[in-house]
């Protein structure tokens, strides 16, 4: 009978799970995540050392100290901008700061653990509630808003890595102790996740966030942070899942636990439920490290070597006072007028991809900023908002990603004054939008095929005359005339043209003043052309 069950069982998840909805709400899940950040402060935690968040690329046990090593004797120095730091992350997640926190140690063996404990935040930590927002208008969740809380946040170190390597005989463990002693921050979220898109959305704007504050790198990919999610089904118990590298890996591994649980619910095998365990990801499934009876006593205990962290009332507002402005409010910012950028373009505008030097979106959200408002100030109340969204974050990031040049570079050349200058060329219509980007390239590649040293600023008449860019505004009749009537030559048949003047597809029209438009090279507009074939082919609609 059970095993007529599970069959059924089986049968039924994969059918759902091929219709590519997994999830039933019959089966409600719940998460919480626990977020390890590096902090990308100068220095260690406790030590002197470099903290080099490229540690990889150096040579194994270079940025150590006696103490990182852990030589007897060595003694830890708190880190004050550490401190800072986690003060910033913890005002801007709305978190309470705990006026005194406290160092404690966790006990463990392993190689690159050489103090044999690890120093964290155990029963005082540096700050405790606060909450981050998702809403559907800005982070693509299904429901209108959703609040997830924080629980607490903690300092700690990170411990240093080990490499293996199989040798006929042997496996030999190689000890790097450049991360040993990295500041982290652990974040620890309360359970109030109920699907996966609320993860998705939570990691990514915690990831901006600690980038916006300039506090960590906040890539997945180098381990500068590290996501393990607390997963369960109902009123089960939780499975904690580690190993998780890159965005694609949690996910996954929240759709196959999720699933294997649900699995052994529907056939009634819930003995393994009963007890947290903890799981690793493989890649394509998850396998069981250890149950919470083999969990490891850490003996946690008050670290005797350093003091409380006891921080003043006037500091914490005294940082509060220096905090930016946060992504969700400029992003609020920039959709509102007289900006009315649309959410993908704001988001251009704030949220970092990676750490790119080259088109940080602050450099390049005060440039458009600046940008706006020159122009704001040469057009006057009939400006167009439009025109420097477009010809910033498409048109002249476009070519700067095509021609390597970083925004920094090209500002030198194009300051906020002077492309002001040149929307206002577009926006009177001196030149047309195909002229545009052909002058704004041009100026671009020059510069570039200078190795960015002819800083000299653009004469954008001088230009426009040079490569006869003036837009035509009298059109000549006969020109308009031949231009369209070989435009219909070349691109239509009968049954085109019947379609289009029965008005049964009129968006063939767009189609033939495109074709005019290009033809013209964009000196002519598309009114006019408008105009032209409508007469020609006479459509009356
Ligand atoms: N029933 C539950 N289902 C899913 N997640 C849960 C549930 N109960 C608690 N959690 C989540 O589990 C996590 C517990 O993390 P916490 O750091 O407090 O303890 P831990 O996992 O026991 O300790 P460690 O830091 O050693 O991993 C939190 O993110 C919390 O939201
Ligand atoms: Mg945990
Ligand atoms: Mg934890």
């Amino acid at each position: 009978m059970l095993q007529l069950a599970r069959f059924y069982s089986l049968a039924r998840t994969k059918a759902i799970h091929s219709h590519g909805a997994p999830f039933r709400p019959e089966y409600a899940l719940k998460c919480g995540l626990e977020i390890h950040t590096q902090l990308n402060t100068k220095n260690k935690l406790f030590s002197q050392s470099t903290n080099s968040a490229t540690s990889l690329v150096d040579a194994p046990n270079h940025h150590t100290s006696y103490y990182d090593i852990a030589l007897p004797g060595t003694q830890p120095v708190l880190n004050l901008e550490a401190i800072l730091f986690a003060m910033k992350l913890s005002l801007a997640l709305g978190s309470q700061v705990n006026s005194i926190s406290q160092f404690d140690r966790k006990h463990y063996f392993y190689g690159d653990q050489p103090q044999g404990y690890q120093l964290t935040q155990h029963y005082r930590p540096f700050a405790r509630g606060g909450k981050i927002n998702l809403s559907k208008e800005l982070d693509d969740i299904d429901e209108s808003a959703k609040e997830i809380g924080i629980l607490q946040l903690q300092i700690e170190q990170d411990t240093g890595k080990s490499h293996y390597t199989e040798t006929d005989k042997d496996v030999i463990t190689l000890v790097d102790l450049n991360r040993s002693n990295v500041p982290l921050i652990e974040l620890v979220t309360k359970p109030d996740f109920s699907d996966i898109k609320q993860v998705r959305a939570f990691i990514k704007k915690y990831q901006n966030l600690v980038r916006h504050l300039h506090i960590s790198s906040g890539d997945l990919e180098t381990g500068a942070m590290r996501v393990d999610v607390n997963l369960s089904i109902n009123e089960y118990a939780r499975v904690e899942l580690k190993n998780l590298p890159n965005t694609s890996s949690i996910i996954n591994a929240i759709k196959y636990e999720y699933q294997r649980q649900v699995e052994l619910i529907s056939v009634g095998d819930t003995s393994s439920l009963m007890e947290p365990e903890t799981r690793g990801w493989t890649g394509s499934s998850t396998v069981k490290l250890r149950s919470k009876e083999t969990t490891i006593d850490y003996r946690y205990m008050p670290d005797p070597e350093l003091p409380y962290i006891n921080l003043a009332q006037d500091v914490i507002s005294g940082v509060r006072g220096l905090m930016p402005q946060l992504p969700d409010d400029i992003m609020r910012m920039l959709m509102k007028k007289p900006y009315q950028l649309s959410l993908k373009d704001a988001k251009i505008l704030t949220y970092n991809s990676n750490q790119n030097d080259m088109y940080n979106h602050e450099a390049l959200r005060s440039y458009y900023l600046d940008t706006f408002r020159e122009f704001s100030k040469l057009a006057g109340e009939r400006s167009n908002a439009k025109l420097p969204t477009n010809w910033i974050i498409h048109e002249f990031l476009g070519d700067l990603n095509k021609l390597q040049i970083p925004l920094a570079r090209a500002k030198e050349i194009l300051p906020p004054p002077v492309f002001a200058q040149f929307l206002k060329l577009l926006h009177e219509e001196v030149i047309s939008a195909t002229s545009g980007k052909m002058l704004l390239f041009h100026i671009l590649e020059n510069f570039k095929q200078s190795n960015c040293q002819d800083l000299s600023i653009p004469d954008f008449s001088k230009l426009i005359e040079k490569f006869e860019l003036h837009a035509i505004n009298q059109v000549d009749p006969q020109e308009l005339m031949d231009l369209c009537n070989d435009v219909i030559a070349q691109h239509t048949d009968d049954t085109f043209i019947r379609n289009l003047v029965t008005g049964k597809k009129k968006s063939s029209l767009k189609f033939l003043i495109g074709q005019g438009m290009r033809r013209s090279q964009g000196r002519i507009k598309a009114n006019e052309f408008e105009k032209k074939f409508k007469e020609i082919l006479n459509i009356q609609w």
